[in-house]
């Protein structure tokens, strides 16, 4: 999954949830060639770790449901359409209809299925299929009609029926085509309230007409703009990037990730960080947007980081992984993550602060070095005294009244020595974690520095 599926999921699990309603998972894997079970296994790690559990569909072991296993009752409903004369064989070749597209294309017009098999009078037909000739079924688009639906995010929509054209409903290897299973199993499932993104806007009157033909009862549908990437395309899965697998292996946790999308597109009260309980509770189809949303990395770091802020010490120790752990000092775990937590949005983050406070020696940049010859040799000295004098609660009053420094004048440079870094986390937390001897030695360090004598020679 990427964030634009994701987003879809999670605003159908709210909406369950502010309905009171449930949450259906279904596994469209009709289509052969796209469906491999490796891709149904990582759907169902990316929805668990998001954190969006499905409610159980009836009957159904793992909880959901699970296109490839309805294929008896698929074929039913193709053989009634038939018999009423709602659906008809199809042998028009994948060649034949890229020619039709692109006459059609040159003409100026939109692409079509030009009607070639809709009229075969059926002994042709049976001859056809008797001598094992492949055919897809089509339904048959009444002529003349308008088709209307309310949608629940972008109001009235109407079609005209002339412009479907009659749309593959079998495809030639036997299976459902996605029009098909998609619209005939919301319908037979119950199912209610359908979001989903727009792309998916000119497939609805096409499946108000099959669930019309067969009698079922139509969903509410809801078609959401898209989310577009930084080069305003669309998300999806050929666009690569964004995918709940990387954000994960990034770091990313799934309250950050569920908090932005919930907010992407989708207008919440407040600026609070909510779980998917209080979440639900805020969503409301009214709140729902309709301009397309751009990925936009700082909102989601910006919820990454209200998300590390939130949770427990013990949980960003495992979060962390095991090589930023191996740097840790035993013992220090909770003291180092109470003083990088405001720092640190993803791992990486925390690894280099542990590079800096836990392996020695401390690279000194250009700038680095800059700052500490602008504090002079005495200050260092002076810091080495007031250090090696104990007591380091102490340590920064006796280094103020020793040099008359204050204020950023005695933490910048302090800051620089011990860290390298003209930023970071509370100096106070960060002093115990570094130890005497670490604070000792780069302190002697940074008065040689500070005297210019070369960091290569040292
Ligand atoms: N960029 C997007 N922004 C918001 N919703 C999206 C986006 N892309 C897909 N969706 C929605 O997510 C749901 C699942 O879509 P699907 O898995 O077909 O998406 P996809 O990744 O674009 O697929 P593909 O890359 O195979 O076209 C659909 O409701 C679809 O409309
Ligand atoms: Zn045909």
């Amino acid at each position: 999954m990427h964030l634009g599926n994701a987003r879809t999921a999670l605003f159908n699990a709210l909406l369950a949830r502010a309905g009171g309603g449930r949450f259906l998972l279904r596994v469209e894997d009709t289509d052969r060639d796209r469906s491999e079970a490796a891709f149904e296994t990582s759907l169902l790690e990316d929805l668990r770790w998001l954190g969006l559990a499905w409610d159980p569909a009836p009957g159904h072991a793992d909880g959901f449901y699970r296109q490839s296993e309805r294929a008896a009752l698929y074929s039913d409903l193709f053989a009634r359409l038939l018999e009423q004369g709602d659906a008809y064989p199809c042998f028009c070749t994948g060649t034949d209809l890229d020619r039709v597209r692109q006459e059609q294309l040159a003409a100026g017009r939109p692409p079509r299925y030009p009607g070639t098999c809709r009229h075969l009078d059926p002994e042709t037909v049976a001859q056809r299929l008797d001598r094992g000739e492949p055919a897809s079924l089509r339904f048959r688009v009444p002529a003349g009609e308008t088709l209307r639906f309310d949608d629940l995010v972008r109001g009235p929509q109407s079609f005209a029926s002339d412009d479907l054209g009659d749309f593959v409903i079998r495809r030639s290897d036997g299976t459902a085509a996605f029009l098909f299973g998609n619209g005939v199993d919301d319908a037979l499932m119950g199912v209610t309230h359908v979001l989903r993104g727009e792309d998916h806007l000119s497939n609805t009157p096409r499946q108000l007409l099959v669930q019309r033909a067969l009698g079922l009862a139509h969903p509410l549908y809801g078609h959401l703009p898209l989310i577009v990437g930084q080069d305003g395309a669309p998300l999806s899965k050929r666009h690569g990037s964004l995918s709940m697998r990387d954000l994960r292996a990034e770091g990313y946790l799934p309250g950050a990730v569920i908090n932005y999308l919930a907010r992407l597109g989708h207008h919440l009260p407040d600026e609070n960080l909510h779980d998917l309980a209080g979440l639900g509770r805020a969503f409301g189809l009214a709140a729902l947007g309709h301009a397309p949303a751009r990925f936009d990395v700082d909102q989601l770091r910006h919820w990454q980081r209200a998300a590390v802020g939130a949770s427990s010490g013990a949980a960003l120790w495992e979060w962390l992984g095991a090589g930023v752990r191996a740097l840790v000092p035993d013992g220090a775990a909770m003291d180092f993550i109470a003083a990088i937590r405001p720092n640190v949005v993803l791992p990486e983050d925390a690894r280099y602060w542990a590079t800096i406070l836990f392996r020695d020696p401390l690279p000194v940049n250009p700038d680095a070095e800059a700052v500490l010859r602008e504090a002079g040799p005495e200050f260092f000295h002076a810091a080495a005294a007031a250090w090696s004098a104990g007591d380091p609660g102490a340590f920064t009053t006796r280094l103020r009244q020793a040099t008359g420094h204050k204020g950023r004048s005695l933490f910048h440079p302090l800051r620089v020595a011990l860290t390298g870094e003209a930023d970071g986390p509370e100096l106070g937390r960060l002093i115990p974690l570094l130890g005497t001897a670490r604070v000792t030695e780069r302190l002697r360090r940074a008065g040689l520095l500070a005297a210019g004598v070369s960091s290569s020679t040292h």
